[in-house]
């Protein structure tokens, strides 16, 4: 009996799982969710974005506009960051970053400095924003490689 050839890739599957974390986050606008991953392809960590322990979800502000005081900005902690600050095991030197929206220029200092190489995103819609000019700009620099996710167009369905 021959092997199954319909499996999902190494790229589809972290990506999946970005995705899957992602519906874990309580904004109300932009869900995201990452998966770092080692150089042999074993998950190291995995994050999405929300407030820091002991902020609550139902007190802090989800708002986008007004008094930045009163916006999510201030408060969210992006899933890339999360995912960098849940990883325990020591070094990220050489890992690789699944990420379902283009970083911006704070998590783009944080993947350069924890050693993090490679970075594989989905969406972009904030491309052309200073942060994320900035992001590439910085990543460009210290020679993070960073490209976009290839759809498959599979539809991978799960009930749970
Ligand atoms: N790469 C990213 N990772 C993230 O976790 N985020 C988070 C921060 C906010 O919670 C939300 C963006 O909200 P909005 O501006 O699209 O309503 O996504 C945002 C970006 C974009 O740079
Ligand atoms: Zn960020």
């Amino acid at each position: 009996m021959d092997k199954r050839t319909d499996y999902i890739s190494w790229d589809e599957y972290f990506m999946g799982v970005a995705h899957l974390a992602a519906l874990r986050s309580k904004d109300p606008n932009t869900q995201v969710g990452c998966c770092i991953v080692s150089e042999d392809n074993k998950i190291l960590s995995i994050g999405y974005n929300g407030f820091p322990k002991g902020c609550s979800d139902d007190e802090f502000p989800w708002r986008r506009e007004g008094d930045p005081y009163d916006t999510k900005y201030f408060y969210t902690t992006h899933s890339e960051l999360n995912a960098i600050l849940n990883y325990r095991g020591g070094s990220l030197e050489g890992a690789k970053l699944y990420v379902s929206l283009f970083p911006c220029n704070e998590c783009a200092k944080a993947i350069i400095q924890c050693g993090i190489r490679t970075v594989v995103y989905d969406c972009d819609k904030y491309d052309g924003t200073p942060s994320v000019r900035a992001s590439k700009r910085m990543m460009n620099a210290a020679g993070v490689r960073y490209y976009k996710y290839q759809k498959t167009g599979r539809n991978i369905e799960i009930s749970v």
